[in-house]
């Protein structure tokens, strides 16, 4: 096999083996439509839940939390992204995101996108409908090109 074969084969393989099932997708979901019942959003009344899983199985909710002075505001994925890593759990497998658009999946903002990939590439993002149907992506599909911590000379292993 092509060596440049062969490593296509490794990615796709890794990939897979990074996938979360059915289930476990199906009740990051509802976790994420629980969270969002407590969305504080009395602006925009755009209710958001997201649902984190660590790479030890933990799950931090979120949702979003919005200010009198409305550029406060703060999503639900920061908030649960927040959550987990004050509380020590910074390596994820997957995030859900749940809001109440049955007729399009709710989809990150830019902010959270980099606020995610700050925290790798190639975990999974669950865009998904209230009816719990989804779209599987990676972080990186969501923000391809992206500007990370190893970009910073000072997080480089080696210059
Ligand atoms: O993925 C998203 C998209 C939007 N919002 C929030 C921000 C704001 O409070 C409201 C309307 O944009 O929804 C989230 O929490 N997550
Ligand atoms: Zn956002």
């Amino acid at each position: 096999m092509e060596h440049q074969e062969f490593n296509e084969v490794k990615q796709v393989k890794e990939h897979e083996s990074k996938l979360l099932s059915q289930d476990k997708v199906e009740n990051l979901i509802q976790q994420a439509q629980e969270a969002k019942v407590s969305a504080y959003c009395p602006y925009s009344k755009f209710r958001v839940g997201a649902a984190l899983l660590t790479t030890s199985d933990c799950v931090f909710t979120g949702c979003n939390v919005e200010n009198a002075c409305y550029n406060l505001g703060i999503c639900a994925e920061r908030v649960a992204i927040s959550k987990a890593v004050s509380e020590g759990h910074n390596k994820f497998k997957a995030v859900a995101v749940a809001s109440d658009m049955s007729d399009q999946f709710i989809s990150p903002c830019g902010a959270c996108r980099q606020f995610m990939r700050e925290f790798g590439s190639d975990w999974l993002v669950y865009l998904s409908k209230p009816d719990g149907t989804y779209l599987e992506m990676t972080v990186n599909q969501l923000l391809p090109v992206s500007f990370g911590p190893d970009d910073l000379s000072m997080n480089k292993v080696a210059n």
